[in-house]
């Protein structure tokens, strides 16, 4: 008898190539409509399957894991960040957590750089004014911007996001600094020419553009919290393409709302889809619907990177990006 197929769920829909190749390897639960599953959904499909495979807009919570079926045994995440999971529990009840990481980096770094320029450029405001058919030709003192070449940009967090970050922004003339758990190896700061600051605050009070880079775990959540944001320079920008929960966004709005610093660039927040009105009613802020990650061929490396961690755990092995807690 040939081995039994592992069943797996997979909570939205993939990029095609993708569904077809997990329908060919296992016994999968595909999606028609490509809309978050119901938690109840989500509950019912874990008592049944072998291996779940859900994205950050499934809330994968400690409940959930401890009322799971003894048949699940993966949780094979698309997508790099797994702050939705807890894995703590998961790993407590032996269901192993993999992710999607490297992939994504590249991707991620350039709508870092698309949202520095955006924002310092005012880049939707030239934007507005095209499709508003206003414009009347070239002015000397129109949309003036800020220049970045020489700006010091301060990276929160130099994985391996930040570090490509760094590299594109050194190709633009910038001035890299970087805060991070742990400093880096003399010659990759060597290589990215960064400045190291082991005070956050000390950092953030002297850049001209900050961006978030590290995960959102619970050592990160508010990391920049009201105090911290107020010591940013006036003429400072935010960016943000990791998560959302790193800023406190209600001290956020506050702070450009009174013209505490010049603009932010955000790609994720707080509550994922629910966007803070304050938010939409300024017009310093450049707003994109979490698409850093956003490539068909960054979307389609993530499912074969799924694939890989599935498939080598159904031929007994550990899948190779799996994620334990002490890794968060
Ligand atoms: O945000 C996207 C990811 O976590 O991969």
């Amino acid at each position: 008898m040939p081995p039994e197929r592992l069943s797996v769920v997979v909570t939205r829909r993939l990029p095609e190539v993708v569904e077809t190749r997990m329908t060919e390897l296992f016994d999968v639960s595909l999606r028609d409509d490509d809309v978050p599953m119901t938690r109840s959904a989500l509950i019912e499909a874990m008592k049944t399957c072998d291996v779940l495979v859900p994205t950050i807009t499934d809330q994968i919570d400690a409940a959930m894991i401890s009322g799971a079926g003894d048949r699940l045994k993966l949780i094979a995440n698309y997508g790099s960040g797994v702050d939705h999971i807890d894995v703590a529990t998961a790993r407590q009840r032996g269901i192993l957590v993999s992710n999607t990481p490297g992939v994504v980096t590249e991707d991620t770094a350039d709508m870092t750089m698309a949202l520095i320029l955006a924002v310092t450029r005012r880049i939707p405001e030239g934007l507005a004014l095209m499709q508003g058919g206003s414009w009347t030709g070239w002015a000397p003192t129109a949309l003036m911007g800020g220049r970045v070449g020489g700006r010091r940009l301060g990276i929160l967090g130099l994985g391996r996001i930040g570090q490509a970050v760094a590299r594109r922004a050194k190709a633009f003339g910038m001035q890299i600094h970087y805060h991070n758990r742990r400093r880096l190896r003399p010659e990759i700061e060597t290589e990215l020419e960064a400045t190291y600051w082991e005070s956050l605050d000390q950092m953030i009070a002297r850049m001209d553009i900050v961006s978030v880079n590290c995960p959102h775990t619970p050592s990160t959540f508010h990391l920049l919290n009201a105090r911290r944001l107020r010591l940013m320079k006036p003429s400072a920008v935010v960016v943000n393409t990791s998560r959302g929960e790193v800023i406190d966004e209600n001290a956020l709005v506050r702070l450009l709302r009174d013209g505490g610093i010049a603009g932010a660039g955000l790609d994720v927040f707080e509550r994922g889809a629910e966007i803070n009105p304050g938010l939409r009613e300024l017009g310093n802020v450049v707003l994109l619907p979490h698409m850093g990650s956003a490539t068909r061929e960054g979307r389609i490396e993530m499912g074969e990177k799924v694939l890989l961690n599935i498939k080598t755990f159904a031929d007994g092995h550990r899948p190779p990006d799996q994620v334990i807690p002490a890794m968060l």
